[in-house]
């Protein structure tokens, strides 16, 4: 059997992590793609060298032409630009906007079948404008947020109290933003909630408060560590699992920004909510009941990725 085909658009920091790591689990031949002509080369022949010493069979190639791409059952996006200290991920927006642009051509192009998973920023808008670029159904097209945001939320909470990362689960939903909903009453250590831990003694409220701000704040506080730049190890792992459930049909429950029409009663706008990812795309959205705190977050952080659509639709009306 032919083995599936990753095209991975944008060969920057993520887009390298993201092709080392699709080699080492095998996922698939990879493409990796970017304008800036000899980086998707590079790392490409770079991460094949490592081949031989890790024992993967993938072959690994780079490219300049959208062609390359051509009929890829993946496509991760990270084509763009990253943000530095004292930016906020919405000061990306008009420039990745054009990027979406031309990102979303090619893929209708060359690519019309993939699995399309977005993380440019910011995030919930441009997966949002991706989706209408590309024309590609709305259940194939898919923003990778809410796995990181909840990645990080499990990692703060299993150093507080001790555990194993594997034991503690999280949702984070909403948008990829400052107004994110990290819910405590959905994420658990050994399956018990957050908020019965709160009354069994394991924590106060005020240092989970404290916890859930350091989640919303995880991707400022590693740019404001690097300073060149943002996150990488940890958002490419995120999407590789995403593509992975999807790739390996594993009907994995996932925060990611989908697609929403009239779910959480929001239509025509991706944000971030438990999901199902299986060979289908997005199989499923899980829509949870949220108490008047959750859902007054849930619709602020709505009402912020909104205006971002907007301001999308006033430089590309097209999107309208
Ligand atoms: N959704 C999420 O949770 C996260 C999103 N991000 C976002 O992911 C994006 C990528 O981050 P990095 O890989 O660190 O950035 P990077 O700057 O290392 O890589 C971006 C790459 O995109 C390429 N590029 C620019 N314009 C292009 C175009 N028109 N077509 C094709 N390629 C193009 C650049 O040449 C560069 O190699 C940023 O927008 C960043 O904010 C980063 C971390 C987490
Ligand atoms: O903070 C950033 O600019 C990158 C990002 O989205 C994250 O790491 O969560």
């Amino acid at each position: 059997m032919a083995r599936n085909k990753i095209a991975l658009i944008g060969s920057g920091m993520i887009g390298g992590t993201l092709a080392h790591l699709a080699g080492l689990k095998e996922l698939g031949d990879i493409v990796l793609f970017d304008i800036a002509d000899g980086i998707p080369q590079g790392k490409g022949l770079d991460i094949s060298q490592s081949s031989p010493v890790e024992g993967f069979d993938v072959n690994l190639t780079g490219a300049s032409d959208y062609s390359a791409i051509e009929g890829a059952d993946v496509c991760i996006v990270t084509a763009g630009v990253a943000r530095k200290p004292g930016m906020s991920r919405d000061d990306l927006l008009g420039i990745n906007l054009k990027v979406m642009e031309q990102v979303g051509a090619g893929i209708k192009k060359y690519a019309p079948n993939a699995f399309v998973i977005c993380i440019t920023n910011p995030l919930d808008a441009m997966v949002w404008a991706l989706q209408k670029f590309s024309g590609l159904p709305a259940n194939k097209v898919v923003g990778m947020a809410g796995v990181l945001d909840s990645s990080r939320f499990r990692l703060f909470l299993a150093k507080e109290f001790n555990v194993s990362v594997q034991d503690v689960t999280a949702f984070v939903l909403g948008g990829h933003g400052d107004t994110m909903v990290p819910l405590a009453r959905y994420s658990t250590v050994g399956g018990i909630p957050l908020t019965d831990l709160v009354t069994m003694g394991w924590v106060t409220k005020e240092r989970l408060e404290e916890i859930i701000q350091r989640t919303r704040d995880g991707g400022a506080e590693i740019v404001g560590l690097l300073k060149t730049g943002s996150a990488y190890y940890a958002p490419a792992a995120s999407a590789i699992e995403m593509a992975e459930s999807y790739l390996k049909d594993k009907k994995r429950v996932l925060p990611c920004a989908a697609h929403l029409s009239g779910q959480y009663g929001v239509k025509d706008m991706y944000v971030g909510v438990p999901t199902v990812i299986g060979a289908g795309g997005v199989e499923r959205i899980i829509e949870i009941d949220l108490n008047k705190t959750e859902k007054e977050a849930f619709d602020k952080s709505v009402g912020a990725v909104a205006g971002l659509c907007e301001a999308c639709i006033n430089i590309a009306p097209a999107l309208k």
